[in-house]
């Protein structure tokens, strides 16, 4: 853990005073601690984070291993709430201390199942400033794995409650250049499923104008869509992530920094284009480097004089944090022994031409750098409350400023771009706020029943975004834009994603859907999706909010590599020999459909029904208590929804209530929740893993110990 070039550089920069300096580097030294958000909806997040600190978090106040006190986690002091948990515990106390190990296992569920987000403590404060309300246009331009995007998500969804979800009028569209990397992020964000969510396969630093129609008396035209809040969690060197990322000790260098200083300054400042008079930009990075920083706000704020840094020193009193810089000195020397103070003495000295030609004089502070009130940003440093380094700026569009800069009109004139005020937006429907009476958690439910897939997870999830940007992963364009439509085509490379089609509200999939959960007629049927290729039949149906809607009728998917939109709400269930196939409500998608399915539909469950759903694949109907069997029994084969009241049973206790889907055969129920969900649910109920799939595995375990034991 030593690099001279590092400690070189940071000294230089005086990124903390001479006296700090052993203190930052000790912090750099040491492991970092283990943190996680409580995530989903506000009033989900609080009952789970209830169980931490009265059930959890009591048992493991009082810890011994080999003779050392191990300290209990603790609430992280500055995040809302306290929905925010940070440990420091050797990975072998969670492998072999009892109480650590059963706290380590329900991370593990919880994680798998979204309502736990294992992130860095740091990394949780973008959102946290970006304030996203639920009627917001949001971006997320560099959003994958999507810790943040699910932040946000939240954010958007903050008016649902315990028991479902409602469709907010806002949107957040999440973006990344990495194709890969936006399906990790739709696989993340599929734990809180949205129909106002947008994924794109785009460079942010040239993310197109999205046009949307607008009504001006009685002309509708199409304008562009300008965001209220823009996330920019630029790529960047990551060096703040170096108590976790041991490699960056060895591979550190300034060029890593020099090397990414233009992107970022791009891509925020088509950031700056796509926002609204008054919106706000959250502009982050994992790095302490004031090049892919200070450096990179400063040119950003020059170039559109219509920004201002926002001052954010009253939220969040409790983070420590430093103000950002007003000078720095940029090198291109790899020992780092030799730092320039301007551009021109950098032009001026005997550095190679090539390597003068990959600096710009944005590197370097600007010549009215105090104008420009640097001092806003925020650093993050690792000694201050042991956590990563981290650099926040949040700038704001004025109110009214006539101050454009030039590229900036240029634009305009070139686009036609137009600031819509509020009452011009396109008419959307209203919040619908959902009931308060069921509840279904957001399980995630992609996969199949049961698939079979034993993927027994021995570590909570790490987040990959901390980790250093490998050479691959650098900035990244996406692969080149097909030129013609015949590109678009599965199979050929480029831009491979199936067309998107909303379907009449009379389509006869979507109609036996309706009519068989009873679903009311202020269901918006007219925004449901498919996504099949041309030709082939319905396998999953969508829902999307009114702007996703908008953003897909009026856009052209050659030019914004649209890679997904809305939720899924229904799925082709084949069923067994001589019945007929039928749509099945699936669980990410309940939450969404449930305020609009007549009460009638749903059956009431009892706890011991819910156990023998979860601890079975697929039970016979009548070995289910009899007022509960009865029921079902009286139901048709095929999709059906079950609410579990919340109570205390000498089984187990339910702290709120519970609404699930199942699929009724002939004989047999099936509870349609993806196995990991169905373990994370019976921890929680009942303690243990009582599923068929977490018994086989404390089988398969006992058998693997007992043959170490033999051999
Ligand atoms: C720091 S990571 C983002 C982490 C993410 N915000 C999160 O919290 O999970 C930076 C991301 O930027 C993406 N990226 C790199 N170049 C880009 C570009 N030109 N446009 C958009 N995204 C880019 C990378 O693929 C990477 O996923």
């Amino acid at each position: 853990m030593q690099n001279d070039r590092l400690f070189s550089y940071y000294k230089a920069q005086k990124i903390v005073p001479d006296e700090e300096w052993d203190q930052l580097v000790d912090a750099l030294r040491q492991p970092l601690p283990t943190t996680f958000r409580v995530a989903g909806s506000r009033q989900t997040a609080n009952t789970l984070n209830n169980t931490i600190k009265n059930v959890h978090v009591p048992s493991l106040g009082d810890v011994e291993f080999e003779g050392q006190k191990i300290p209990p986690p603790v609430q992280i002091p500055w995040y809302p709430d306290g929905l925010a948990w940070q440990f420091n515990v050797p990975k072998k106390v969670l492998r072999k201390q009892p109480e650590f190990k059963k706290f380590h296992s329900f991370l593990v569920f919880e994680t798998e199942v979204g309502n736990i987000s294992r992130q860095e403590g740091v990394s949780m404060l973008p959102p946290l400033f970006l304030e996203v309300e639920p009627h917001h246009n949001a971006m997320d331009m560099c959003a994958a794995p999507g810790s943040k995007t699910a932040q946000i998500l939240e954010a958007i969804h903050a008016h649902d409650t315990i028991t479902s979800s409602s469709i907010p009028s806002g949107l957040l569209l999440a973006n990344d250049s990495d194709n890969k990397r936006t399906h990790l992020l739709i696989h993340q964000s599929a734990r809180l499923p949205s129909p106002a969510l947008m994924v794109t396969n785009l460079d942010a630093s040239n993310y197109p104008t999205i046009k949307i129609p607008v009504t001006r008396g009685k002309e509708t035209q199409l304008a562009p869509l300008l965001f209220d809040r823009i996330l920019c969690d630029v790529p960047c060197s990551g060096d703040g992530t170096i108590r976790k990322n041991m490699g960056i000790w060895k591979s550190w260098q300034p060029m890593d920094g020099n090397g990414l200083h233009s992107l970022q300054v791009r891509i925020l400042i088509r950031a700056m284009k796509l926002l609204r008079n008054n919106g706000r930009i959250v502009y982050s990075t994992c790095s302490l480097n004031p090049v892919e920083n200070e450096a990179v706000i400063a040119e950003a704020l020059i170039a559109n004089q219509d920004f201002e840094l926002v001052n954010v020193s009253s939220k969040l009193p409790e983070l420590k944090r430093r103000p950002g810089l007003t000078t720095w000195q940029p090198t291109t020397d790899r020992t780092c022994a030799k730092t320039f103070e301007s551009y021109e003495e950098f032009m001026a000295s005997s550095v190679d031409d090539v390597v003068k030609a990959k600096m710009t004089e944005g590197h370097w502070p600007p010549k009215d750098v105090e104008a420009l009130n640097l001092s806003l940003c925020m650093r993050i440093y690792p000694h201050l409350q042991d956590s990563g380094g981290f650099f926040v700026a949040i700038l704001q569009k004025k109110k009214s400023s006539n101050a454009k800069s030039q590229p900036d009109r240029k634009r305009e004139a070139e686009e036609g771009a137009t600031e819509l005020p509020d009452s011009k937006k396109p008419r959307l429907s209203e919040d619908i706020v959902a009931k308060e009476e069921e509840d279904p958690i957001a399980f995630e439910t992609t996969s199949e029943v049961e698939a079979g897939i034993d993927e027994a997870a021995e570590g909570i999830t790490e987040e990959p975004m901390a980790e250093p940007i490998p050479e691959s992963e650098k900035p990244t364009l996406p692969a080149a834009r097909p030129q013609k439509k015949k590109a678009l085509e599965r199979g050929e490379g480029g831009f491979k994603e199936n067309p998107y089609t909303f379907l009449s509200p009379d389509d006869p999939i979507l109609l036996s859907c309706i009519e068989r959960l009873h679903i009311n007629s202020s269901f918006p049927s007219a925004n449901v999706l498919v996504r099949n290729p041309e030709g082939e039949a319905a396998r999953v149906l969508y829902l999307a909010n009114d702007i996703v809607k908008t953003i897909i009728q009026n856009n052209n998917y050659e030019r914004i590599r649209l890679t997904s939109a809305g939720t899924k709400v229904f799925a082709k269930q084949e069923a067994g020999k001589g019945s007929e196939a039928q749509f099945r409500v699936l669980g990410e998608g309940l939450p969404v459909i449930l305020p609009y399915v007549d009460e009638t539909t749903i059956i009431e469950g009892d706890m011991e029904s819910l156990k023998i759903l979860v601890e079975t694949y697929y039970p016979l109907c009548d070995k289910f208590p009899e007022k509960f069997r009865k029921t079902v029994e009286e139901r048709v084969a095929g999709s059906h929804i079950v609410h579990f009241p919340q109570g205390t049973t000498e089984i187990a206790s339910l702290t709120h209530d519970l609404v699930l889907p199942i699929w009724k055969s002939n004989v047999s129920l099936t509870l349609m929740i993806d196995k990991k969900a169905k373990s994370a649910l019976s921890l929680r109920l009942f303690g243990a893993d009582i599923t068929t799939a977490g018994k086989e595995a404390r089988s398969e375990a006992i058998k693997k110990a007992e043959l170490k034991e033999v051999e």
